[in-house]
Protein backbone atom coordinates (compact mmCIF):
# COMPACT_ATOMS: atom_id res chain seq x y z
CA UNK A 1 0.00 0.00 0.00
CA UNK A 2 1.17 3.18 -1.01
CA UNK A 3 -0.34 7.13 0.30
CA UNK A 4 0.39 8.27 -3.25
CA UNK A 5 3.00 11.36 -1.66
CA UNK A 6 6.25 11.89 -4.40
CA UNK A 7 9.06 9.48 -2.74
CA UNK A 8 11.00 11.09 -0.92
CA UNK A 9 14.47 10.42 -2.70
CA UNK A 10 12.63 12.49 -6.06
CA UNK A 11 11.92 15.41 -3.53
CA UNK A 12 15.15 15.44 -2.19
CA UNK A 13 16.97 15.56 -5.56
CA UNK A 14 14.60 18.49 -6.74
CA UNK A 15 15.25 20.31 -3.58
CA UNK A 16 18.92 19.87 -4.02
CA UNK A 17 18.86 20.83 -7.66
CA UNK A 18 16.69 24.27 -7.02
CA UNK A 19 18.39 24.63 -3.95
CA UNK A 20 21.54 23.77 -3.51
CA UNK A 21 22.78 20.36 -1.66
CA UNK A 22 22.85 21.67 1.95
CA UNK A 23 20.91 20.60 5.15
CA UNK A 24 21.24 22.92 7.78
CA UNK A 25 21.00 21.30 11.16
CA UNK A 26 18.87 23.18 14.31
CA UNK A 27 20.98 21.86 17.05
CA UNK A 28 20.66 24.09 19.88
CA UNK A 29 23.11 23.32 22.21
CA UNK A 30 23.53 25.19 26.17
CA UNK A 31 25.88 27.33 24.78
CA UNK A 32 24.21 28.51 21.79
CA UNK A 33 21.10 29.45 23.69
CA UNK A 34 23.65 31.45 26.24
CA UNK A 35 25.53 33.05 22.86
CA UNK A 36 22.41 33.97 21.48
CA UNK A 37 21.41 35.48 24.80
CA UNK A 38 18.18 33.20 25.25
CA UNK A 39 17.34 31.91 28.27
CA UNK A 40 18.37 27.62 28.55
CA UNK A 41 14.62 26.99 28.90
CA UNK A 42 11.65 26.15 26.45
CA UNK A 43 11.00 29.58 25.76
CA UNK A 44 14.86 29.89 24.56
CA UNK A 45 14.71 26.77 22.67
CA UNK A 46 11.57 28.01 20.64
CA UNK A 47 12.90 31.23 20.11
CA UNK A 48 16.05 29.64 18.76
CA UNK A 49 14.78 26.95 16.53
CA UNK A 50 11.55 29.85 15.02
CA UNK A 51 14.62 32.08 14.01
CA UNK A 52 16.48 29.36 12.22
CA UNK A 53 13.17 27.94 10.44
CA UNK A 54 12.67 32.06 9.47
CA UNK A 55 16.35 32.45 8.55
CA UNK A 56 16.52 28.83 6.11
CA UNK A 57 13.42 28.05 4.75
CA UNK A 58 12.67 28.05 0.95
CA UNK A 59 16.53 28.67 0.81
CA UNK A 60 17.98 25.28 1.74
CA UNK A 61 17.20 21.95 0.69
CA UNK A 62 16.59 20.57 4.21
CA UNK A 63 16.71 21.08 7.97
CA UNK A 64 17.80 18.75 10.51
CA UNK A 65 16.47 19.34 13.78
CA UNK A 66 18.71 17.51 16.57
CA UNK A 67 16.10 15.19 19.17
CA UNK A 68 18.61 15.70 21.84
CA UNK A 69 18.62 19.43 22.31
CA UNK A 70 14.82 19.51 22.52
CA UNK A 71 14.89 16.17 24.69
CA UNK A 72 16.97 17.77 27.89
CA UNK A 73 13.95 20.09 28.29
CA UNK A 74 11.45 17.77 28.70
CA UNK A 75 7.82 17.45 27.44
CA UNK A 76 7.72 21.44 26.86
CA UNK A 77 11.13 20.96 24.26
CA UNK A 78 9.60 18.17 22.61
CA UNK A 79 6.48 20.23 22.17
CA UNK A 80 8.68 22.89 20.76
CA UNK A 81 10.16 20.25 18.10
CA UNK A 82 6.50 19.55 16.83
CA UNK A 83 6.22 23.09 16.61
CA UNK A 84 9.79 23.20 14.67
CA UNK A 85 8.37 20.46 12.61
CA UNK A 86 4.87 21.41 11.82
CA UNK A 87 6.70 25.19 10.87
CA UNK A 88 9.24 23.32 8.34
CA UNK A 89 6.20 21.21 6.91
CA UNK A 90 4.08 24.46 6.46
CA UNK A 91 7.35 26.03 4.58
CA UNK A 92 7.44 23.26 2.49
CA UNK A 93 11.06 22.68 3.71
CA UNK A 94 11.72 18.96 4.13
CA UNK A 95 12.47 18.51 7.76
CA UNK A 96 14.83 15.31 8.80
CA UNK A 97 14.82 14.13 12.42
CA UNK A 98 18.27 13.35 13.76
CA UNK A 99 17.21 10.86 16.49
CA UNK A 100 19.22 7.74 15.67
CA UNK A 101 17.07 5.22 16.45
CA UNK A 102 18.10 1.52 16.35
CA UNK A 103 16.38 -1.22 18.58
CA UNK A 104 14.44 -4.93 18.34
CA UNK A 105 11.92 -4.67 15.27
CA UNK A 106 9.16 -4.72 17.50
CA UNK A 107 10.36 -1.67 18.72
CA UNK A 108 11.19 -0.22 15.78
CA UNK A 109 7.93 -0.34 14.56
CA UNK A 110 6.91 2.45 17.37
CA UNK A 111 9.46 4.72 15.76
CA UNK A 112 8.11 4.33 12.84
CA UNK A 113 4.42 4.83 14.10
CA UNK A 114 6.38 8.18 15.69
CA UNK A 115 7.89 9.64 12.90
CA UNK A 116 6.73 8.27 9.63
CA UNK A 117 2.99 7.84 10.09
CA UNK A 118 0.91 10.42 8.34
CA UNK A 119 -1.25 12.79 11.39
CA UNK A 120 1.71 11.51 13.99
CA UNK A 121 2.62 14.52 15.80
CA UNK A 122 6.19 14.19 15.30
CA UNK A 123 6.03 13.13 11.76
CA UNK A 124 8.97 14.21 9.31
CA UNK A 125 10.33 13.65 5.88
CA UNK A 126 12.84 11.86 7.05
CA UNK A 127 14.51 10.50 9.95
CA UNK A 128 18.31 8.97 11.37
CA UNK A 129 18.37 5.28 12.30
CA UNK A 130 20.99 3.17 13.82
CA UNK A 131 21.64 -0.36 11.98
CA UNK A 132 23.89 -1.81 14.98
CA UNK A 133 21.10 -4.06 15.83
CA UNK A 134 20.98 -6.01 12.26
CA UNK A 135 20.22 -4.02 9.07
CA UNK A 136 17.12 -6.25 9.33
CA UNK A 137 16.31 -4.70 12.29
CA UNK A 138 15.34 -1.37 10.38
CA UNK A 139 12.73 -3.82 7.99
CA UNK A 140 9.54 -1.66 9.92
CA UNK A 141 11.12 1.46 9.44
CA UNK A 142 12.06 1.31 6.04
CA UNK A 143 8.68 -0.83 5.69
CA UNK A 144 6.75 2.11 6.56
CA UNK A 145 8.87 4.87 4.79
CA UNK A 146 7.88 3.29 1.62
CA UNK A 147 4.26 3.22 2.05
CA UNK A 148 4.18 6.81 3.29
CA UNK A 149 7.05 8.22 0.70
CA UNK A 150 9.16 9.09 3.28
CA UNK A 151 12.44 8.92 3.99
CA UNK A 152 15.22 7.24 6.57
CA UNK A 153 19.25 8.14 6.77
CA UNK A 154 21.30 4.90 8.30
CA UNK A 155 24.23 5.65 9.90
CA UNK A 156 27.60 4.34 7.51
CA UNK A 157 30.53 6.13 8.58
CA UNK A 158 30.16 8.48 11.15
CA UNK A 159 31.89 11.50 11.60
CA UNK A 160 33.43 10.57 15.17
CA UNK A 161 36.97 9.02 15.00
CA UNK A 162 35.38 6.48 17.74
CA UNK A 163 32.85 5.23 15.20
CA UNK A 164 35.70 3.11 13.33
CA UNK A 165 36.89 0.56 15.82
CA UNK A 166 32.54 -0.39 15.02
CA UNK A 167 32.17 0.45 11.46
CA UNK A 168 35.59 -0.72 9.83
CA UNK A 169 35.84 -4.28 11.91
CA UNK A 170 35.81 -7.26 9.28
CA UNK A 171 33.92 -10.59 9.17
CA UNK A 172 36.26 -13.51 8.30
CA UNK A 173 35.64 -12.99 4.51
CA UNK A 174 37.26 -9.31 4.38
CA UNK A 175 33.87 -7.37 4.49
CA UNK A 176 33.63 -4.53 6.80
CA UNK A 177 30.40 -3.44 8.85
CA UNK A 178 29.85 -0.53 7.37
CA UNK A 179 30.02 -2.43 3.41
CA UNK A 180 27.53 -4.86 5.03
CA UNK A 181 25.01 -1.64 5.65
CA UNK A 182 25.28 -0.12 2.31
CA UNK A 183 25.03 -3.58 1.15
CA UNK A 184 21.67 -3.43 2.46
CA UNK A 185 20.77 0.50 1.51
CA UNK A 186 21.49 -0.57 -1.93
CA UNK A 187 19.18 -3.49 -1.83
CA UNK A 188 16.66 -1.30 -0.44
CA UNK A 189 17.31 0.91 -3.09
CA UNK A 190 16.79 -1.47 -6.14
CA UNK A 191 13.62 0.43 -7.89
CA UNK A 192 15.25 3.77 -7.88
CA UNK A 193 18.75 2.15 -8.81
CA UNK A 194 16.80 0.78 -11.94
CA UNK A 195 15.43 4.00 -12.86
CA UNK A 196 18.46 5.77 -11.97
CA UNK A 197 16.62 7.81 -9.92
CA UNK A 198 17.79 9.03 -6.26
CA UNK A 199 16.53 6.54 -3.41
CA UNK A 200 14.61 7.17 -0.54
CA UNK A 201 17.02 5.12 1.56
CA UNK A 202 20.29 7.23 2.38
CA UNK A 203 23.23 6.88 4.17
CA UNK A 204 24.93 8.76 6.99
CA UNK A 205 28.66 9.41 6.02
CA UNK A 206 30.57 11.66 7.28
CA UNK A 207 32.37 14.76 5.35
CA UNK A 208 35.34 13.77 7.97
CA UNK A 209 36.11 9.95 7.26
CA UNK A 210 39.23 11.06 4.87
CA UNK A 211 39.64 7.88 2.87
CA UNK A 212 37.50 5.31 4.50
CA UNK A 213 35.22 4.94 1.58
CA UNK A 214 37.51 4.07 -0.79
CA UNK A 215 39.43 1.99 1.50
CA UNK A 216 36.76 -0.18 2.71
CA UNK A 217 35.78 -0.49 -1.01
CA UNK A 218 32.03 1.24 -0.46
CA UNK A 219 30.63 1.46 -3.75
CA UNK A 220 28.04 4.94 -2.77
CA UNK A 221 27.31 5.34 -6.45
CA UNK A 222 25.79 2.29 -7.14
CA UNK A 223 23.60 2.03 -3.79
CA UNK A 224 21.55 4.97 -5.19
CA UNK A 225 21.83 6.49 -1.35
CA UNK A 226 21.27 10.39 -0.97
CA UNK A 227 24.03 10.46 1.16
CA UNK A 228 23.49 12.89 4.93
CA UNK A 229 27.37 14.23 4.98
CA UNK A 230 27.40 15.93 8.46
CA UNK A 231 30.88 17.01 10.10
CA UNK A 232 31.37 20.08 7.85
CA UNK A 233 32.04 23.16 10.07
CA UNK A 234 32.36 22.86 13.45
CA UNK A 235 33.86 19.38 12.74
CA UNK A 236 36.27 20.47 10.68
CA UNK A 237 36.02 19.31 7.12
CA UNK A 238 35.05 21.83 4.47
CA UNK A 239 34.73 21.71 0.61
CA UNK A 240 37.87 20.01 -0.30
CA UNK A 241 37.06 16.71 2.72
CA UNK A 242 33.78 16.82 0.64
CA UNK A 243 35.35 16.27 -2.97
CA UNK A 244 37.79 13.95 -1.66
CA UNK A 245 34.99 11.84 0.88
CA UNK A 246 32.44 11.23 -1.94
CA UNK A 247 34.36 11.09 -5.67
CA UNK A 248 32.04 9.97 -8.41
CA UNK A 249 29.20 10.03 -6.05
CA UNK A 250 29.01 13.49 -4.90
CA UNK A 251 26.07 14.20 -6.47
CA UNK A 252 24.39 12.51 -4.21
CA UNK A 253 25.58 13.89 -0.89
CA UNK A 254 23.34 16.55 0.71
CA UNK A 255 25.98 18.56 3.06
CA UNK A 256 25.25 18.97 6.84
CA UNK A 257 26.42 21.81 9.06
CA UNK A 258 24.89 23.07 12.37
CA UNK A 259 27.10 24.94 14.28
CA UNK A 260 28.71 26.75 11.61
CA UNK A 261 25.22 28.35 10.58
CA UNK A 262 23.98 28.55 14.23
CA UNK A 263 27.53 30.18 15.31
CA UNK A 264 26.39 33.36 13.16
CA UNK A 265 23.09 34.35 15.17
CA UNK A 266 21.04 35.21 16.91
CA UNK A 267 20.42 38.36 13.54
CA UNK A 268 18.24 36.12 10.96
CA UNK A 269 20.29 37.92 7.85
CA UNK A 270 23.30 36.96 9.12
CA UNK A 271 22.20 33.38 9.61
CA UNK A 272 20.62 33.38 6.11
CA UNK A 273 23.99 34.76 4.95
CA UNK A 274 25.82 32.01 6.91
CA UNK A 275 23.41 29.17 5.38
CA UNK A 276 23.97 30.83 1.59
CA UNK A 277 27.91 30.97 1.83
CA UNK A 278 28.14 26.96 3.45
CA UNK A 279 25.51 26.55 -0.02
CA UNK A 280 27.56 28.19 -1.98
CA UNK A 281 30.83 26.09 -0.88
CA UNK A 282 28.50 22.53 -0.97
CA UNK A 283 27.72 23.76 -4.69
CA UNK A 284 30.96 24.33 -5.86
CA UNK A 285 32.57 20.82 -3.88
CA UNK A 286 29.29 18.90 -4.77
CA UNK A 287 28.19 20.02 -8.39
CA UNK A 288 30.36 21.72 -10.36
O1 LIG B 1 23.34 11.80 11.82
C1 LIG B 1 23.95 12.88 11.93
O2 LIG B 1 23.50 13.91 11.48
C2 LIG B 1 25.33 12.84 12.45
C3 LIG B 1 26.07 11.72 12.12
C4 LIG B 1 27.46 11.77 12.27
O3 LIG B 1 28.17 10.84 11.88
N1 LIG B 1 28.03 12.86 12.83
C5 LIG B 1 27.28 13.96 13.22
O4 LIG B 1 27.88 14.93 13.65
N2 LIG B 1 25.92 13.91 13.12
C6 LIG B 1 25.08 15.00 13.67
O5 LIG B 1 25.29 16.17 12.90
C7 LIG B 1 25.31 17.34 13.75
C8 LIG B 1 26.67 17.99 13.59
O6 LIG B 1 26.68 19.25 14.17
P1 LIG B 1 27.86 20.31 13.92
O7 LIG B 1 29.13 19.61 14.26
O8 LIG B 1 27.52 21.42 14.84
O9 LIG B 1 27.79 20.70 12.45
C9 LIG B 1 25.03 16.84 15.16
O10 LIG B 1 23.63 16.96 15.40
C10 LIG B 1 25.41 15.39 15.13
O11 LIG B 1 24.67 14.60 16.03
Amino acid sequence: MSTGREAFGARLARAMDELGPLCVGIDPHRSLLEAWGLSDDAAGLREFSLRVVEAVVGRVAAVKPQSAFFERHGSAGVAVLEETLTALREAGTLSVLDVKRGDIGSTMSGYADAYLSDGSPLVVDALTVSPYLGFGSLAPVLELARETGRGVFVLGLTSNPEGRSVQHATDPSGRSVAGGVVDGVTVANAAARADGTLGSVGLVVGATVGRAVHDLGLDLAASAAPLLAPGVGAQGAGAPELEQVFGVARRQVLASTSRGVLQAGPDVGALRAAAETATGQAVAALRG
